[in-house]
């Protein structure tokens, strides 16, 4: 039997590593930034003005009031977009919109709402500091600024940034195609009525859905009966088209464990991990590709993706943070987790309200690994170490928040 860190280990080293692409910004979201993103140019790149108005010397229009308004004549419309500015005389204003370069000799913007809004002479009633309504090139970033830092989750700010100075392409971790297998003569799928002794298909569900959420391409083979030349045919095939196989069920100790009698000569090890549920584990590569078996029992597969696959795959992504976050949390009732073995017991937990340490955790259905919905229920891990058997009610235990 091998510890969970050891088989955490062995899972992150087959997984590896994901290799770096330049990818467009709108295939970036949710990605891993590789590297970090220095601008090349200022934001604003010119000064431009803030608001629709008018282009002014703050002297200018010193004298202006409501009901006294200063008078001066209009020389220029500076739309948004317009690149050959003229400069601006003194005693004259130039017409400008948000966006818009600030004309040379100008120092500030009226808003358009404190004028009559002439077009060749303009009635301004409203004196302005020198600066206003104006945005200085430089403000938010300048030339040289790191914008972006490598490790970097990208989300639309991150990618508005990029876009903003300049930037189409991104040095992304190339999330892996991803090959989903789920095992079992007893598999059916809906419509198709269950008859006395199947059941319906439900562990690539749980396992596309965790796999989609790390930005991975899933492809799936739903069901494949417990026969080594089925299931080799259905997966051989495809072994050239993905980067990582994640296969469901037949690894332990029956007479029909398709996937251990499969692949036991073809480079994955099987073994068993000291942990509840997900005891049965085995990894390896097949034809170079890695493979990663997790065991059938649908609880024991969703934790077996936890604490092995997504770990494995997010150090592989680039992710800062490989981990579920983890707290300490006081347990709501007693539990008897078994000698020898981690156990990873399904829960709810609720923060308490003076801040991190002060949560409670109340275990949702019992430790069988078929006890789906529980988990449904649930919005953590309870994590019981290997050495402990009794947890008295009240203990603070180590909480991995889903
Ligand atoms: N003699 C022993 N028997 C078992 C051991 C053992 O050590 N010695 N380990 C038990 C543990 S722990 C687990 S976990 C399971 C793992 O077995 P397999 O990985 O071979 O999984 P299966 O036998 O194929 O299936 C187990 C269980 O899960 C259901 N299942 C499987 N695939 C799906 C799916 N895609 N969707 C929904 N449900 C699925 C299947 O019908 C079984 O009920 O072995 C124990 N036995
Ligand atoms: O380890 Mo099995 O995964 O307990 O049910």
């Amino acid at each position: 039997m091998i510890s969970v860190e050891e088989h955490k280990a062995r899972v992150r080293d087959v997984v590896g590593t994901r290799p770096v692409l330049r990818r467009a910004l709108a295939d970036c979201t949710g990605l891993v930034l590789a590297e970090d993103i220095t601008a090349g140019v200022s934001l604003p790149p010119f000064d431009n003005s803030a608001m629709d108005g008018y282009a002014v010397r703050a002297v200018d229009v010193a004298d202006a009031r409501e009901g006294s308004p200063v008078e001066l004549p209009v020389a220029a419309d500076i739309p948004a977009g317009r690149t050959d500015v003229p400069a601006l005389e003194p005693g004259t204003a130039h017409r400008i919109m948000t966006g818009a370069p600030m004309p040379d000799g100008a120092d500030s913007v009226v808003m358009v709402e404190r004028t009559d809004g002439g077009v060749e002479r303009v009635a301004i009633s409203s004196a302005v500091s020198e600066g206003l309504h104006v945005r200085r090139a430089g403000e938010d970033v300048t030339p040289g600024t790191v914008v972006l830092r490598a490790g970097t989750v990208l989300g639309p700010a991150h990618l508005g940034l990029a876009a903003a100075v300049g930037v189409d392409r991104l040095p992304v971790f190339e999330p892996p195609r991803v090959l989903v297998v789920s095992t079992g003569t007893e598999l059916v799928h809906p419509p198709a009525p269950l008859r006395h002794g199947q059941i319906y298909e439900s562990n690539s569900v749980m396992l596309v859905a965790g796999l989609r959420d790390l930005g991975c391409h899933v492809e799936t083979v739903r069901s494949v009966a417990d026969d080594v030349a089925h299931f080799r045919a259905a997966v051989e095939p495809k072994l050239a088209e993905v980067d990582l196989v994640v296969t469901s069920g037949g690894v332990s100790a029956g007479a029909y464990e398709v996937v251990k009698d499969s692949l036991t000569d073809a480079g994955v090890t099987f073994g068993k991990v000291a942990m509840q549920p997900g005891g049965p584990q085995g990894c390896g590569r097949w034809h170079g590709v890695p493979v990663v078996t997790l065991p059938g029992n649908p609880v024991s597969v969703l934790v077996s993706f936890e604490v092995f696959v997504r770990p494995a795959l997010r150090a592989a992504l680039g992710y800062p943070d490989v981990e579920r976050p983890r707290v300490r949390a006081r347990l709501t009732e007693s539990m008897t987790p078994p000698k020898g073995k981690r156990q990873y017991r399904r829960g709810y937990y609720t923060p308490g309200a003076e801040g991190a340490g002060n949560g409670v955790v109340a275990p949702k259905g019992g430790p069988g690994s078929h006890l789906l919905a529980s988990f449904a229920q649930a919005n953590c891990l309870i994590v019981l170490d290997e050495e402990t058997t009794e947890v008295p009610e009240g203990s603070l235990v180590d909480v991995l928040l889903l």
